[in-house]
């Protein structure tokens, strides 16, 4: 059974840019979000506060939350790494933290320098003082249906991270496939297992779309009755400590799949599809959506005299 109604939030100003090469301004970031939020999107993952010599395109992270001109109901999220990233992230005023873990040590080894337990034990702090500060705590579990170091990530792996989440009070968590290797059946394998310790409402899932199976990805959450999804305006992304792994599922293109589905998501994809070439421009490329450069071209060949 199908849910009525579904959040998106888009992670492209954080996940979508972190690894760009090119130096891209923190007004631009923030013009971006802007559209963002005038297009629907009610959760918008901003930037995160992690060392800016491992990730330099988010250092202007406070710079771009302060400049937000923020939209009543939108929940604007970062991503924090350690009690060093919250204590940073507080005075910028996020209503939710996200605390980033791996189903798969060698990956938490690459992307934050510790294994799995050393990273519970860092996140045990942050996720109770951002509680306390009435903050909702969010957890990432990347690589959980594949790693681009061990290769095969096991459900059992999965649901270990998710259990140490659950116990230091993370109170919603993220399954993440990093590389986009994931089809149908291994996502749903996965999916239950975080089932398994958290509510429906509080499970998500954050595909990237390598290898193009992102849609069906999330059309086999949905029919699990999950409705939360990270996605990705005009398809940017990638994480910087997995090579090869390209940009998340374009928000557009699941705009249009729960639009075809008759699912709510409160987004307005003509709005969304402007944002996207909005930053796409400023990149210098094409948006990375197959809806958005289909409606882009539709635009044109309407607008052409006859
Ligand atoms: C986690 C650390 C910091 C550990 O890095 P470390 O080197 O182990 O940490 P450290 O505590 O030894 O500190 C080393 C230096 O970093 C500084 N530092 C320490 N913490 C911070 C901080 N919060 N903000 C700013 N600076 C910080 C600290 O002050 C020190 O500075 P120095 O004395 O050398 O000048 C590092 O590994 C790091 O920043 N990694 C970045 C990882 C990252 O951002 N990856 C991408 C996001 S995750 C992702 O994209 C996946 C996801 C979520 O989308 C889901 C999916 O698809 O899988």
């Amino acid at each position: 059974m199908f849910p009525d109604q579904v959040t998106l939030v888009d992670v492209g100003p954080r996940d979508g840019l972190q690894n760009e090469k090119q130096p891209v301004s923190a007004a631009h970031k923030i013009e971006l979000v802007h559209r963002l939020q005038a297009a629907g999107l009610r959760e918008i993952e901003v930037t995160s506060f992690v060392s800016p010599k491992w990730v330099p395109q988010m250092a202007d992270n406070a710079e771009v939350m302060v400049g937000l001109k923020r939209k009543p109901g939108v929940r604007y999220s970062v991503l924090v790494p350690n009690m060093k990233g919250l204590e940073a992230a507080l005075p910028t005023r996020p209503d939710e933290i996200v605390v980033f873990g791996a189903a798969s040590e060698a990956f938490s080894q690459r992307n934050i320098n510790c294994s799995i337990e050393e990273s519970i034990e860092r996140f045990r702090p942050v996720a109770a003082a951002a509680r306390e500060q009435g903050l909702k705590v969010r957890g990432a579990i990347s690589c959980a249906v594949g790693c681009p170091y061990q290769g095969e990530v096991s459900a059992d792996e999965v649901e270990r991270v998710v259990r140490l989440m659950k116990d230091i009070g993370v109170q919603h968590v993220g399954v993440a496939d990093t590389i986009g290797v994931g089809t149908p059946l291994k996502v749903r394998a996965a999916m239950e297992r975080a089932l398994r310790h958290y509510p429906l409402h509080e499970v998500s899932g954050h595909f990237h779309d390598t290898y193009g199976q992102a849609v069906g990805n999330i059309y086999a959450c949905l029919e699990m009755g999950i409705h939360h999804f990270d996605t990705s305006v005009a398809g940017l992304g990638g994480c910087p400590y997995a090579k090869g792994a390209t940009g998340n599922v374009a928000t557009e293109d699941v705009v249009f799949l729960l639009q075809g589905l008759g699912i709510d998501c409160g987004v307005d994809l003509d709005a969304l599809v402007d944002a996207g070439d909005f930053i796409s421009r400023v990149l210098g490329r094409k948006p990375v959506s197959r809806a958005a450069n289909a409606l882009l071209a539709k635009r044109v060949r309407e607008e052409a005299p006859a």
